[in-house]
């Protein structure tokens, strides 16, 4: 039997320095290639950031879903607006179904807070570990220029020009990221449920980091019959079916990079280019295992729609036509209805 694909690793390298641009015109042609193909990579951000960051940061996750339950749930995202703050063990829904994780969830703060708004309260954080705050807001700041450099080093993948570029930034530079720390203690056998059932992300970059836990995360590579179908009712089509209808595919955390994939923003964009990929955790180790995945969104008031350059491509190659049509969304009223349904979709 064939190995299992992997997914390529790319290095941002050349786009951290202004000398290399044939390094910069590979690694963006590698971003094409891989959002086509897999709409998943690994990126290797050694270049940019020190290996025993997020390894710190992992710790102090850890160290808070240790805390006394009653002290976690002070913070609860019930207090506030829904979406900001403590999410205890299956309090996340994916297709209705309980997810077997507890979680961390904080936002671009905004000027304005009102609690009583979707998405627009207020982070909060344990009054206990006044350091994750800190720690936590440190890295999102990394996470924001990460974020724009990938947005760059795509956009010159993709095909565009540099005033198309400009345009696009400024849909991105006041993203309204959302950092989530995730914490899975081991899914019981008789779980009716996944540790993280099968999703899309719904905005423009995940910057995944994970513990050394292996065999978690699982990304879902349509098969030929199954190319061209959407997968959003329930589980795909693939288990039991054989040949042809896709795979899952494990992507194990490798050190020194994020596991990354594109959204449904980018889908939208690349007018089905790239696609938003369906991924699930199931962890049946016996450890209790933390993600950090980072998100990097548009901004709350961009009107996504499918760019010139993807248009272009399609037109000198039918072949790579979209099945379906994408029509344009604001990503502020997409992300309210992706919330509210908590994952539903
Ligand atoms: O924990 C993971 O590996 C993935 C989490 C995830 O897919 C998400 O939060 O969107
Ligand atoms: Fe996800």
């Amino acid at each position: 039997m064939a190995a299992p694909p992997s997914l390529p690793i790319i290095n941002i390298a050349p786009y951290l320095t202004t000398d290399d641009p044939a390094g910069r015109a590979r690694v963006s042609q590698e971003l094409h290639e891989a959002c086509s193909k897999y709409g998943f990579f690994y990126l290797d951000f050694t270049s940019l950031i020190d290996l025993k960051e997020p390894e710190d940061l992992s710790d102090l996750g850890r160290a808070f879903f240790q805390l006394p339950e009653e002290e976690k749930l002070e913070i609860s995202l019930s207090n506030q607006d829904g979406a900001r703050g403590y999410a205890r063990l299956k309090e996340n829904m994916t297709m209705g179904k309980a997810d077997n994780h507890e979680g961390l969830d904080f936002y671009r703060p905004v000027s304005d807070p009102d609690e009583t708004k979707p998405l627009w309260g207020e982070n909060q954080w344990p009054t206990s570990m006044p350091q994750l705050e800190t720690a936590f807001m440190g890295w999102t700041e990394k996470m924001k220029r990460l974020g724009m450099i990938l947005m760059e080093a795509m956009s010159v993948g993709l095909g565009m020009t540099r005033e198309e570029w400009k345009k696009l930034r400024a849909q991105v530079d006041e993203s309204f990221w959302v950092m989530r720390i995730i914490g899975y203690p081991p899914l019981p056998g008789d779980a009716d449920g996944y540790s993280c059932g099968a999703h899309r992300d719904y905005g423009c970059l995940t910057f995944l980091y994970a513990d050394e836990t292996r065999n978690a995360l699982q990304v879902f590579q349509p098969g030929k019959r199954s190319a061209n179908k959407r997968h959003l009712d329930g589980l795909p089509a693939e288990e039991g079916e054989g040949e042809g209808e896709g795979h899952w595919i494990v992507a194990d955390p490798i050190p020194g990079c994020f596991v990354c994939n594109v959204g449904e923003m980018w889908e939208i964009w690349s007018n089905g280019l790239y696609k938003s990929t369906l991924h699930r955790v199931i962890h049946r180790s016996s450890n209790y295992r933390v993600s950090m995945p980072f998100f990097f969104e548009p901004n709350f008031d961009a009107h996504v729609k499918p760019l010139a350059a993807a248009l272009r491509i399609q037109e000198k190659d039918p072949q790579l036509a979209p099945s379906k049509a994408y029509d344009p969304v604001t990503y502020g009223d997409f992300l309210l209805g992706r919330v509210s349904n908590n994952f539903s979709m």
